[in-house]
């Protein structure tokens, strides 16, 4: 799991390692970390002349960092220039970028000319601000800024930020001006929020994170509700179980979905096929006439009676004809205390269902900004629109948890999870392709086939269900899903940008997922027991093992 903390709160523990270490040694050690990231994403020569990298370095550490990890390229045998952008660059960092051989050159603003010929790179090192700036851009660097992302756009230069992208950083992840977008992040000593946060994560692309050896206890026990966190595929592959001797269909869990309609029966497909590649024991369908036909055409194992389940997923596709049969499945969840996903036009059954009985726990909301948007204003009888909950996703979410008693999960490039005990999960952008009708109606069936599996999990006396952790788990499943059937791997060094693909390719990539992350959870769990057996080696002999 990654943790990420307020910007405030590594800094604080950065300036007091930079004040026990000797000069500069933690800015080297940054600088390698851009450097190695550098050198992976060129991964060797491209096309007909080299590589080119050019290094933009502002005023502060963060372009000391940039000129330093220019002046490694250049070492490394790299055709490296770096471009200034203020007048007081670090002086020790340029004068070691000079003596590696770096082509540095003052970059005049205002961009009056536009951007500089001598600027066309494969890569940028984006040095400009970091941790160290003070609200939104000013101009003059904010105008270049717009300008040389527009720049990098069309040159296809990717971009990697030194700890944040320029132009942002703001704790919540707000966005208050003009910000390069990065295409990797490479951030020293902790992630900060902003890379995990919405508007501001959607400019950090992939994050990678340079150890600088901070102590851990420095950063304090930090407000919890300040820490962001961001599963990855260990902690995700921990939430699945793989059937044994002692399992069957109903230990494995059921799920209900009650999706589609005769006008809109594909949803309900989607999202039983999503459902199935889970890995559930029984997907139970409430649905239109014509969505059951289509489903048991395509799906012979899933069951159109109702009964017994471990979690509920209502929601899209939903019609006038239906709408009554899946209010009445959401009500029979809650009033059975088993996890309900209210999906797309199922959001719309938030205050019917609030006055039922009270907070809706166990309930858990996925809007995309613009069903947050209905629904905020609709709970608090105030105009939001979508820009509104765009501007400011993580206030938005926390809002509707708080409004609602439910775990919301915010859809988006990048999405948030909201726990209604307010931790926060950010779970990383996938390909673009992703966002393709449908996708949504796939990852509510992911979700409910998961909330019912682990359901039944805490059934048979396993591990409580944590609702919103398995909400995110979802989304992860959802996510990679989509990056494995476009074929993308944009962080990857060849930047494989896929093709694009269906909602029913992408369900269709599920169970691939899933099996990938039972493989490595055999792996973590390896890895977990070989740190124990080695952790306990030189402990003291027990009580019981004395007695042997
Ligand atoms: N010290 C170390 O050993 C280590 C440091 N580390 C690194 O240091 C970074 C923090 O460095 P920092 O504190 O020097 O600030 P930084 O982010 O470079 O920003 C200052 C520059 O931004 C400018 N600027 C500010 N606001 C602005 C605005 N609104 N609009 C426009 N410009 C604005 C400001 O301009 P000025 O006020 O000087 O004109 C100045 O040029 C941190 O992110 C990490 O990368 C790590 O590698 C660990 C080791
Ligand atoms: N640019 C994007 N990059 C990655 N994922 C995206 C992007 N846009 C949307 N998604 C994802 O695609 C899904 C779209 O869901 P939703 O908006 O409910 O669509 P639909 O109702 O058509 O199924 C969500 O999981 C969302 O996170
Ligand atoms: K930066």
């Amino acid at each position: 799991m990654i943790h990420a903390l307020p910007p405030q709160t590594v800094r604080e523990a950065e300036r007091r390692a930079v004040a026990r270490a000797p000069r500069d040694a933690l800015m080297l050690r940054a600088a390698r970390g851009v450097a190695d990231a550098v050198e992976r994403l060129a991964g060797g020569r491209v096309g007909e002349g080299p590589v080119g990298v050019v290094a933009l370095a502002g005023g502060g550490d963060n372009g000391g960092d940039a000129l330093y990890a220019a002046a490694m390229l250049a070492r490394d045998g790299l055709e490296v220039r770096a471009a200034l952008l203020s007048d007081h660059p670090h002086a020790r960092a340029l004068a070691e970028a000079q003596a590696a051989g770096v082509d540095v050159r003052r970059l005049p603003l205002p961009l009056d000319e536009g951007v500089p010929g001598w600027l066309t790179a494969d890569l940028w090192v984006d040095g400009l601000t970091g941790t160290g700036l003070r609200g939104p851009l000013r101009e003059p660097l904010a105008a270049a800024v717009r300008e040389l992302g527009r720049a990098a756009r069309l040159a296809g230069t990717r971009i990697v930020a030194v700890d944040v992208p320029s132009g942002s950083g703001a704790e919540d992840g707000t966005v208050p001006g003009a910000v390069l977008p990065a295409d990797h992040t490479v951030t020293m000593g902790a992630v900060k929020t902003p890379l995990l946060l919405p508007p501001a994560a959607q400019y950090a692309g992939s994050v990678e994170t340079v150890d600088l050896g901070l102590d851990a206890g420095a950063y304090g026990e930090g407000a919890p509700s300040a820490e962001v966190l961001r599963p990855e595929a260990s902690d995700v592959s921990l939430m699945l179980r793989v059937p044994g001797p002692f399992d069957h269909k109903y230990t494995r869990g059921v799920v209900t979905v009650a999706a589609g309609s005769d006008t809109y029966p594909g949803a309900g497909v989607l999202a039983v096929m999503g459902a199935l590649g889970a890995g559930p024991g029984m997907v139970r369908l409430e649905s239109s006439g014509r969505t059951s036909r289509i489903v048991l055409d395509r799906h012979p194992g899933v069951v159109t009676a109702s009964g017994r389940s471990q979690a509920a997923v209502v929601g899209s596709g939903l019609d006038s004809e239906i709408e009554h049969r899946a209010l009445s499945v959401a009500r029979r969840a809650l009033g059975r205390g088993i996890p309900l996903v209210l999906d797309a036009g199922a959001l719309g059954f938030v205050s019917a269902l609030r006055t039922d009985p009270g907070p809706l726990a166990g309930v858990v909301l996925t809007p995309h900004a613009g069903e947050a948007a209905t629904l905020l204003a609709e709970l608090e009888d105030r105009p939001v629109e979508r820009d509104d909950v765009e501007a400011r996703p993580l206030a938005g979410a926390r809002r509707l948890t708080e409004l609602t008693g439910a775990t919301v999960v915010l859809k988006g490039s990048v999405t948030l999870v909201v726990g209604t005990d307010g931790r926060v999960f950010s779970l990383e952008g996938t390909t673009g392709w992703a966002g393709v009708a449908g996708s949504g109606d796939v990852l509510a069936g992911v979700m409910g086939s998961l909330l019912a599996q682990r359901r039944a999990e805490e059934e048979r006396g396993g591990d409580p269900l944590d609702v919103a952790l398995t909400a995110a788990c979802a989304v992860w499943i959802h996510a990679e899903a989509a990056r494995l059937a476009a074929g993308a791997d944009p962080a990857g060094p060849a930047q494989a940008l896929g093709a694009p693909i269906q909602a029913d390719e992408l369900a269709s990539a599920v169970p691939a997922v899933i099996g990938g992350l039972v493989r490595v959870a055999q792996e973590e769990r390896r890895t977990r027991r070989r740190r124990t057996w080695a952790q306990t080696r030189d402990e003291a002999p027990s009580a019981p093992a004395a007695r042997l």
